[in-house]
Parts: C-alpha cells; sequence; structure tokens
C-alpha cells in the first residue's frame, strides 16, 4: 500500500532529517512507528502524505508511483490517503464549523452532496454529538476537535490512514475511542495504517508490527 524506498528528506537538502530511509506497509497492515523527539517521524509521516517533498527516493502509493507532492500531488492519491496530526488546533480552520471541518475533503474534491451521508454516518463513529457540529473549534476541547479531525481523514475513505501522535495530547479514555474509530474503519475497509508516536505500548497494542527509528532509520 505504501512503499518508502531510499528516502531522503529534510528543511535544508544540506542538512536533511534523514537519509535513504525505506519502510513499506502492506494492505491492509497497521505499522507503528516509534522512535525519539526530532529523529523526522514526522517528516517522514508527511513524504507519505503527499505533504512533503523528499529531496531523493521512491515513494509508491497505492501502486502509484508518486510525482508531485502537495497541490502538485494526482487527486486520485491524494484522496486515497488520509492524515491526522498530533495538535487539532494547528490542524483545523478557526472559521469552520465542525460540520464544514469534517466535510472540507468532500467540497475540495467536487463531492459535496455525499456531505450529509457521510456526517451521519461518521459522527456517531467518531463520538461526536451532534449539538458539537454547529460549534467553531474555539467553542470544543481538544479532544472533540481531534474527533473531528479523525471524521476529516476518513470521511473520503482512505486506503491508508497516517496518525501522527494522534492521541499524544488526549486522556486516556479518549484515546481509547479514537483508537478504537481507527480500528472499526479499519475492520470494514482493509485500510492500512501507519501509526507515529513515542507509546510503544500503544502502539505495541494497536498494531500489526512497530518499527523502531535507529540511526539509519526505521528497521
Ligand atoms: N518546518 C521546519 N523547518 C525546519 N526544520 C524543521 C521543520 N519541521 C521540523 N524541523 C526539524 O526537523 C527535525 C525532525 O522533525 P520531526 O518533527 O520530523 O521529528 P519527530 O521525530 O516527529 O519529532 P517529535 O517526536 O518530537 O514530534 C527536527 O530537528 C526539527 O527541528
Amino acid at each position: 500500500m505504501l512503499e518508502l524506498d531510499g528516502v531522503t528528506a529534510g528543511h535544508d537538502r544540506r542538512t536533511p532529517v534523514f537519509r535513504d530511509v525505506s519502510l513499506r506497509i502492506e494492505a491492509g497492515e497497521a505499522v507503528g512507528l516509534l522512535g525519539p523527539s526530532g529523529c523526522g517521524k514526522s517528516t517522514l509521516a508527511r513524504v507519505a502524505a503527499l505533504l512533503h517533498r523528499p529531496y531523493e527516493g521512491r515513494v509508491v502509493l497505492a501502486g502509484e508511483e508518486v510525482r508531485g507532492w502537495r497541490h502538485r500531488a494526482p487527486r486520485d492519491l491524494r484522496t486515497a490517503v488520509g492524515v491526522i496530526f498530533q495538535q487539532p488546533r494547528q490542524a483545523a480552520d478557526p472559521r469552520l464549523r465542525l460540520t464544514d471541518l469534517i466535510a472540507e475533503p468532500l467540497r475540495a474534491t467536487g463531492r459535496r452532496t455525499e456531505a450529509p451521508a457521510r456526517l451521519a454516518e461518521l459522527t456517531p463513529a467518531v463520538g461526536l454529538t451532534p449539538d458539537l457540529l454547529t460549534r467553531r473549534p474555539h467553542e470544543v476541547s481538544d479532544g472533540q476537535l481531534q474527533r473531528a479531525c479523525l471524521a476529516r481523514a476518513l470521511v473520503l475513505r482512505p486506503r491508508l490512514l497516517i496518525c501522527d501522535e494522534m492521541t499524544a495530547m488526549l486522556d486516556a479514555s479518549t484515546t481509547a475511542a479514537l483508537v478504537g474509530a481507527v480500528e472499526s474503519y479499519r475492520a470494514r475497509t482493509g485500510a492500512a495504517l501507519l501509526a507515529v508516536g513515542h507509546d510503544r505500548t500503544l502502539l505495541t497494542r494497536w498494531c500489526d508490527r512497530t518499527t523502531d527509528w535507529g540511526p539509519a532509520g526505521p528497521r
């Protein structure tokens, strides 16, 4: 489902964050990526989510070699991957009501008419009550906003879900609810998962396998 082969990426070409990193996730597989702070896990997650162009290497997503990132990524690839980050407030437009936030990818891909049906299915699945849907991000808690961000990540039915420290700032019961929502989505659809984090106990329990980021990248 996802293949990174010899990928070098970072924020300064002279001193990349990581060099020659490879990682493979099969269709339907859940892989946990563990590593110390600053090693480049988020950068790798952003490369895999087509949000950050690597300097070198090959990325194959859903059987197609990726040749463009961000707005240059082809739509069929962009919609094959859903991504959710650690900080929901940085990932949410503060002007949007939760209902529009969740439906945003549908609007952006010209599928606005699907929004009512998708919202009706997703909001209970992520544990959001209808009264929250008309609120804006500043009127809900971090946990509630993260639930909305997960619904947004699932709204286009991605075949690969990337959770970058999705639960790092949440309490135990919200963590369990979000992991449960991801897992029931995966059980229904067969989607693959890349879960990035620090919490070995959580990732070991959640994923089919975990990989540790060593001096030469994940192994
Ligand atoms: N936009 C940016 N511009 C310049 N450097 C950056 C930028 N974002 C991250 N970095 C640097 O890139 C390196 C890798 O960061 P990254 O966020 O990928 O690590 P991480 O393993 O996810 O860390 P953490 O576990 O703390 O989230 C760090 O040294 C970081 O300071």
